[in-house]
């Protein structure tokens, strides 16, 4: 169909192109006249087509273009669809803008044919939908005026548009222009009113007309312009020219026709080519279509298959996840089961270990109680034996051992092992090889005991002064072993350092006397702290080789305690004697000179006493050397009396002085066998009270027979030759009273057993105030030179708390005690005191013996009451008694056989060669409660010596 149209010409022009041709004039004139305004035209068309587009892109259309430039110009369609889209906007949404038009397709087609058709065909169904005219793809390659007539029609719709589109738009330019010859347009479908008019010109409407037999042809124009043309040309021939004419009209017709066909046959020709292109194209375009849905479709199926791939993987993984949550839920199952089970087996498991918790509770409590039994008994098996201790009277040994001291280089120790109760000392052996020493003691304390651990073993030693025991505790030990640490502490205290000396705050101002101390009261803890440190300072301390502190002399404090029971009236006294003995030395150790090496041998001499009495004491001899030191004097009541006594040994660590440490601890150990029998309160009880008032009887008795005593004296002188000494003593009344009595014997032992017995009391400090007599300061009176001839040298400085006599060393060094306690305390000055002490009783000048009668001094005729007098025995006496003769009447009694420093002298069995029985160590002790046995007065008269002579006793009581 689209063929047959496209043949389609028009007869008509084919006719008027021969008759215009041949028409001569007529026929020039309407050439040129069409040719001119076909050019207008387009010029007109061309010029409005670069300004809408702009130059640059109406660059291929000249402004005055010929046929062929304006066809090939708007040939790409880029140009019309641009005029379009700005007169239109987005009329044509994709116009096809080829980068060139040299693009070959595979089969020598230019790509730019297919596309530009593209654009002409868009173009061209736009502006047909518009109602502009149109032309025909292949005017494009042929004739121009239809694209003109369709452009100028688009410019009078973009004017009548953009001025303001009023009214209806009329394409004006239809009347002049010269009415389309081909007939229907191809590829128009729906421009029926627009068409209307042209159908008018157009061939088919001609092929109709021709056709149609009862349209007039006359009434139309163009036909009949063409019949008129026709008569034109036959009307000036002649007739016989006419078929001539007709004929060379009609082979010039045929000849134009066959020219406008050949033109149509090329035409034709292009547009099967474009058609050809255009369905190859399309069919590309369709390939490419298929290809591309194909694609699309690959693209989706890939899509899906991956789709579908992940989505079976996914579902395998789901499957895999959910077997996995099976199978995990399985496990969970199986644990919650195995849980369960366990639970139910822990519960079971509990309920057993709740029955072995309630059973091993039980057998704990079992445990515990038997624990605790066995400590009780421990403890009890402790107290027994501490009682078994005490019945015994053993001194008790504490041994302590020194650590290494801080810059000493760290050594290897010589005490191996330190137990309880015992402590090992490592011992070469001949050989080479070590050996082992042990030793047993009360207790042992290695070298990280504490200050507080020592005075709590300590303690309860202690308080037994307060119950009313005598107490000694001494130290002992090597030079530099920690005497001095253990009793005092180190030189800066504290809380924690200080030593047992100053634990002990809590202590009665009464007390007793032993010579040179001084017997100071008390009110508070700071008093009696003030009084140590006083000592402590007064006490001689140098350097040596082995302690750059070491103590040049024993120290001795002694607290005395009293206790009323106001009730019954009974009194308790205690007193205690805490003693730090000098170090016993080498003399070459110590490296000591001069002075020093005088101390050393005066320390040591006593240190030897003291080994000596306490070697005759575990010997049970019946003899104790006390008297051979001042030392032993101080410590006779502890070692040898009632008291209960506590040694500290100490040793040093040090392998040099593993010599010394094992004598120090033979030593130690033979203290402790030494047994001074059961430890007695000092309780003046009724029956202290009787023999008080039988003493103040007594008393009286002795004032009545005053008288007859003075008429009897010189009788009893001149017939008394043995005993020449005691003229002496002829004013006291007690002898007179003894002399001349009636009983003589009987009040003197009377006396002397209270006496005794009230001596081995603590003293009443109140008793003694109440006889105001003034202090006799005997004491001071006292020369050192005596002493050091009396007494072994050892130097004593000596602390006491209730006494006034200032302390001086009997080895004639001056301790610092005395000019301090002289001038400065004033709680050491003769007003705090006004009774006197048991130095008193010295008053009477006795006579001076040497040294070596020194010990046997009090053996002749002193000792009047001892123990074992009172047990129907007659071995024992005590000079202190015999001293209580002599004590002025005005004078409380002292007493003082509990504490005092050779307070009492010794008898000795020389001098009592008549003693039956050898008195032991405790027979020494006076009895508490006297008894009167019947016996020989004692040849007291031996021990007197003439005025003037040296008193030995006087040195005792230092
Ligand atoms: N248990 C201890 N812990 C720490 N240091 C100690 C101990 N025992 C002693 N010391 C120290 O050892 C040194 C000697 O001690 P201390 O002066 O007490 O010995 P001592 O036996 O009294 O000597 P001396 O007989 O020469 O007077 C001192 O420096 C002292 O501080």
């Amino acid at each position: 169909m689209e063929a047959e149209q496209v043949l389609t010409f028009s007869l008509a022009s084919v006719i008027e192109d021969v008759l215009q041709q041949h028409s001569g004039r007529l026929g020039v004139n309407l050439a040129s006249r069409k040719t001119e305004e076909d050019s207008l035209r387009r010029y007109e068309a061309a010029r409005w087509l670069r300004k809408t587009v702009g130059v640059v892109r109406g660059k291929d259309l000249p402004a005055e273009p010929s046929e062929e430039d304006f066809r090939i110009g708007l040939r790409s369609g880029i140009i019309l669809c641009t005029v379009l889209n700005k007169v239109q906007p987005r009329a044509v949404p994709k116009v096809i803008e080829g980068p060139c038009d040299s693009v070959i397709i595979p089969d020598g087609a230019a790509l730019s044919t297919y596309e530009y058709f593209e654009n002409v065909r868009s173009f061209l169904k736009v502006v047909e939908e518009m109602g502009i005219p149109t032309f025909e793809a292949f005017d494009l390659g042929g004739k121009s005026s239809r694209i003109v007539n369709c452009v100028l029609a688009l410019k009078s719709y973009a004017e009548w548009k953009f001025g303001g589109g009023i009214g209806s738009w009329k394409y004006s330019g239809v009347a002049n222009a010269k009415p389309p010859i081909s007939g229907k347009p191809l590829l128009r479908e729906n421009s029926e009113p627009l068409m209307k008019p042209l159908r008018t010109v157009s061939s088919g409407d001609i092929d109709g007309y021709m056709s149609d037999p009862g349209l007039d042809r006359n009434e139309k124009g163009p036909f009949s312009s063409l019949n008129s043309l026709v008569c034109e040309y036959l009307a000036d021939k002649k007739p016989e020219e006419v078929p001539i004419a007709v004929e060379s009209l009609l082979s010039k017709v045929i000849e134009e026709f066959k020219h406008h066909t050949r033109i149509q046959h090329e035409m034709v020709c292009v547009f099967l080519f474009s058609l050809f292109s255009t369905s190859y194209y399309e069919e590309k375009y369709n390939q490419f279509e298929l290809e591309d849905s194909s694609r699309q479709n690959l693209i989706l199926k890939q899509q899906n298959n991956q789709f579908e791939l992940e989505d079976s993987s996914r579902q395998n993984l789901i499957l895999k996840q959910q077997n996995i949550v099976e199978q995990q839920n399985r496990i969970t199952s199986e644990l919650k089961n195995i849980v369960h089970q366990t639970k139910l087996g822990m519960q079971s498991m509990q309920n057993e270990h709740r029955k072995e918790i309630i059973y091993l509770s039980k057998h704990m409590h079992s445990l515990a109680s038997a624990a605790s039994g066995y400590q009780k008994v421990l403890e009890e098996n402790r107290k027994l034996y501490n009682q078994v201790q005490d019945l015994k009277g053993n001194i008790r040994v504490y041994c302590r051992v020194r650590p290494f001291l801080g810059g000493q280089p760290s050594h290897y120790s010589s005490v191996s092992n330190v137990e309880e109760g015992s402590i090992s000392i490592i011992t070469p052996s001949k050989y080479g090889k070590e050996g082992k020493k042990t030793f047993n003691f009360n207790r042992a304390f290695g070298p990280s005991a504490t200050q507080g651990e020592v005075f709590s073993d300590t303690q309860p030693l202690i308080r037994s002064v307060l119950d009313g025991y005598n107490v000694c505790i001494f130290a002992y030990g090597q030079t530099g072993s920690g005497k001095t640490f253990t009793m005092s502490g180190p030189d800066d205290l504290n809380e924690e350092t200080i030593g047992v000396n100053y634990h002990i705050r809590n202590s009665s101002h009464n007390g007793i006397n032993v010579p040179d101390a001084n017997l100071v009261p008390v009110s508070c803890t700071s008093d009696v702290i003030n009084l140590m440190n006083l000592g402590h300072k007064n006490r001689a301390v140098g350097s040596t080789a082995m302690n750059d502190r070491s103590s040049r002399s024993h120290s001795c404090l002694t607290v005395h305690v009293q206790g009323k029971n106001l009730t019954s009236g009974s009194t308790i006294r205690g007193s205690m004697h805490l003693v730090d003995l000098a170090g016993s030395e080498r003399a070459d150790k110590t490296e000591a000179t001069g002075d020093r090496l005088k101390e050393a041998q005066h320390i040591n001499k006593s240190l030897s006493a003291l080994g000596d009495v306490i070697s005759s004491l575990a010997q049970k001899n019946a003899h104790v050397p006390y008297r051979n030191s001042k030392l032993t004097q101080l410590l006779q009541d502890s070692l040898g009396g009632q008291a209960k006594t506590l040694m500290f040994v100490h040793i040093s660590p040090e392998p040099e002085a593993l010599g010394e440490t094992l004598s120090t601890l033979k030593f130690a150990e033979r203290v402790s066998t030494v047994e001074l029998g059961a430890a007695r309160v000092n309780k003046d009880n009724s029956d202290v009270k009787e023999l008080k008032e039988q003493i103040a009887s007594l008393k009286a008795a002795l004032a009545r027979k005053e008288g007859e005593a003075e008429n009897s004296q010189q009788s009893i002188n001149s017939s008394s030759n043995e005993i020449p000494k005691l003229k002496s003593y002829a004013s006291s009344p007690i002898q007179r009273s003894w002399t001349s009595g009636p009983h003589p014997y009987n009040i003197l032992k009377g006396l002397k057993n209270t006496a005794s017995t009230l001596k081995r009391r603590s003293l009443d400090l109140h008793d003694m105030r109440r006889d105001s007599s003034p202090w006799p300061n005997v004491s001071r009176g006292l020369g050192k030179e005596d002493d050091k001839e009396s007494i072994s040298g050892d130097s004593v400085d000596k602390i006491f708390m209730n006494r006034n006599d200032s302390m001086t060393s009997e080895d004639g060094l001056m301790g610092p005690w005395e000019a301090e306690s002289k001038q400065s305390s004033p709680m050491l000055s003769p007003t705090y005191l006004t009774e006197p002490s048991k130095i008193c009783m010295d008053q009477q000048p006795l006579h001076k013996k040497d040294n070596k009668d020194d010990e046997d001094l009090p053996k002749q005729g002193l000792d009047t009451a001892t123990t074992e007098e009172l047990d129907g025995n007659e071995t024992e006496t005590s000079e202190s008694s015999e001293l209580d003769l002599h004590w002025p009447s005005h004078i409380p009694k002292p007493i003082i056989g509990s504490s005092g420093l050779g307070i009492r002298a010794k008898k000795s069995s020389n001098i009592r060669p008549s003693l039956k029985n050898p008195p032991e160590v405790r027979s020494m002790i006076p009895s508490f409660i006297p008894v009167p046995t019947p016996k020989k007065p004692t040849p007291i008269t031996q021990a007197r010596k003439p005025p003037g002579s040296n008193d030995i006793r006087r040195r005792i009581t230092k």
